[in-house]
């Protein structure tokens, strides 16, 4: 019930909207028990009358009966309309909360998400919301007002009617949700799971079918989906069982109070308590007030799989986000040299630190190299120098003032990122480029490429700078897509650079030309690259050698050529190493 009261308070912006669905809903409901009950009440008036040859008034009946005919017809047009805008306005400020949770989340605390769950949540997820408000709330509000002033209009003819109404509207607007909401809860909340669990084996399959296919375990992943298919298949079967009884029971109920009705009132009508068309009327009133209750337990039924929706995403939402942003305005240093002191690091539940201790200072301007066997702690060191995580221990200034200090986003105004995985997304190649600078003109995009030695290929391309690059673009090599990255970095300007194994997995002609592209890049900035090739490490101001989280060696290529663990990281003997160097 807490996620029914934080949703409500998420749905408060839309109350408008939802009185609004709600007072047409209820005029729509009235308008065809109306209907019903004025026709009912008019064919049998005009029988007894025209059994008795009198005369009577049809006019005002008719235009009852036409006036409600037009008014169910416009209602539930308009129901449709207005229940639809309220809830994709819904789910449109959903998604938005939802998206604004989870950015400061990222990268720390979503790792323990694979991304088909995370898309998961944020479509399927906040798509079940939007039961609550179309399939829940509308539905109890409008059955809840209409039954009570259903009641209080059969007790005026006849309590003992209105009390047998009461009774069945009760057990299928109560008995039969509280029913469906017993029988279909395990299979509702297994629904969501396993749903979200075969978005994501399928999004891995897809991803990862060459491996699949070349290790022969493509039939394996394919019997896993129809497990986790069946699975879905028999819990949907059931919710269908359930939904059947539950339509069956409404019905049940609703046959029984015309039955009952017509029971109960029938003597009425004989000792003349109660007049022939009157009788009539009620019973179809009867018949037709159950549609008040009928979508109740269906409402019910879902209203589990709603809350584990629900569920899922309050859990990503209330995650503490690893790094908070400082209150103030951030610092605005004007050297960028780094310093670190006594840093610590270990992450959640690891055995030991990934830093331990690490000191170290980059004068401004000064290129840096790091490197360390794997599991080091390199890339835990450009971590928290991106403060996607905050230290345990120690410190780092930027310019004098501490990392804490800086807001994520004006941080990373100064220092920028080329990684040797470079994504692009799924846009034109300009898009991508302008992502680190998006008021960039042209100009300024083809003299960044040109730098990153990039522009003569872009322009080759049929499309040149409108070419669709990403997933369903076209396909650059990793050394081509390095080069965007180079521009990226070239265009964002950041005084300080990180760079993560820019030239790793390239041939010997193609790293060298990258090396010229990044030479200018690094060019008066302060470099930190984490690096194991010595075409890029002879290129270093000084090289510091990390070991399980403490710097262990520093100094120049050719110092470290002399030192003991540097010349065996490089994977060369000494002599091999000196013939490598300039
Ligand atoms: N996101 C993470 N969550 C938990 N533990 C992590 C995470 N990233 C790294 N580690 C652990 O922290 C330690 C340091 O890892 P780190 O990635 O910093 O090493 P590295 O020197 O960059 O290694 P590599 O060269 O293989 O990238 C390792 O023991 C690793 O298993």
């Amino acid at each position: 019930m807490r996620e029914l009261l934080r949703l409500w308070r998420l749905f408060r912006p839309y109350r408008n909207w939802m009185l609004a669905g709600y007072a047409i809903a209820l005029v729509t409901l009235v308008a065809n028990v109306t209907l019903l009950a004025i026709s009912g009440w008019f064919i049998t008036a005009m029988a007894v009358a025209g059994a008795a040859g009198v005369s009577m008034n049809y006019f005002t009946p008719a235009a009852i009966i036409r006036g409600s005919a037009i008014a169910r017809t416009a209602g539930r047009y308009f129901e449709r309309l207005v229940s639809h805008e309220a809830t994709l306005r819904q789910l449109a400020g959903l998604r938005v909360w939802f998206y604004r949770h989870l950015e400061p989340l990222a990268p720390a605390r979503l790792q323990q998400y694979h991304s088909a769950d995370l898309l998961s949540r944020i479509r399927a997820d906040v798509d079940a919301l939007d039961n609550l408000y179309t399939r829940v709330l509308v539905p109890v509000l409008v059955a809840v007002t209409a039954g009570v002033g259903f009641f209080l209009f059969t007790a005026l003819f006849d309590l003992r009617l209105a009390l047998l109404l009461l009774a069945l509207l009760l057990a299928a607007g109560v008995g039969m949700p509280w029913l469906t909401r017993r029988l279909g809860s395990v299979s509702g909340r297994r629904l969501v799971e396993e749903q979200a669990r075969l978005r994501r084996l399928a999004v891995d399959g897809t991803q990862g079918l060459s491996e699949l296919l070349v290790y022969g375990a493509a039939d394996a992943h394919a019997e896993r989906l129809d497990a986790t298919t069946r699975t879905v298949i028999e819990d949907q079967a059931r919710m269908s069982r359930i939904e059947g009884l539950s339509q069956a029971g409404v019905g049940l109920s609703a046959n029984l109070a015309l039955l009952g009705v017509l029971w109960l009132g029938s003597p009425l009508v004989a000792d003349g308590k109660l007049p022939p068309p009157q009788l009539a009327m009620l019973a179809l009133f009867a018949l037709a007030a159950f549609e008040a209750v009928a979508p109740l337990p269906l409402a019910f039924q879902h209203l589990e799989s709603t809350l584990t929706a629900a569920r899922r995403l309050f859990a990503v939402v209330d995650a503490e986000p690893a790094v908070t942003d400082p209150p103030g305005p951030s610092p605005r240093p004007a050297q960028h040299d780094i310093q670190v002191r006594g840093l610590r690091f270990a992450y959640p539940g690891a055995e030991r630190p990934a830093l331990d201790g690490l000191d170290l200072d980059v004068p401004a301007g000064q290129r840096v190299a790091i490197v360390g066997a794997t599991g080091s702690g390199k890339s835990t060191l450009f971590n928290l120098l991106l403060r996607f995580w905050a230290p345990d221990a120690g410190e780092i200034r930027l310019g004098d003032a501490p990392l804490a200090d800086f807001r994520g986003e004006d941080l990373r105004e100064h220092v920028a990122l080329v990684s040797q995985h470079t994504h692009l997304f799924d846009a034109s190649i300009r898009e991508n480029l302008l992502l680190a600078a998006p008021e960039a003109p042209q100009a300024k995009l083809e003299q960044a490429c040109r730098t990153a030695q990039i522009h003569d290929f872009i322009a080759a391309l049929p499309e040149g700078y409108d070419t669709w690059a990403g997933e369903t673009g076209v396909r650059l090599s990793g050394g081509q897509a390095r080069r965007i990255a180079i521009a990226r970095a070239l265009l964002r300007d950041a005084p300080v650079l990180l760079l993560d194994e820019p030239t790793e997995g390239l041939d010997a002609a193609t790293e060298r030309a990258l090396m010229d592209a990044l030479r200018t890049l690094m060019a008066g900035r302060t470099v930190l690259m984490i690096t194991h090739r010595a075409a890029a490490l002879a290129d270093m101001d000084r090289i510091l050698v990390l070991d399980a989280g403490r710097i262990v060696e520093q100094g120049t290529h050719r110092e470290l050529l002399q030192a003991e663990r540097y010349p065996r990281l490089l994977g060369l003997d000494a002599t091999a190493l000196a013939a490598a160097s300039p």
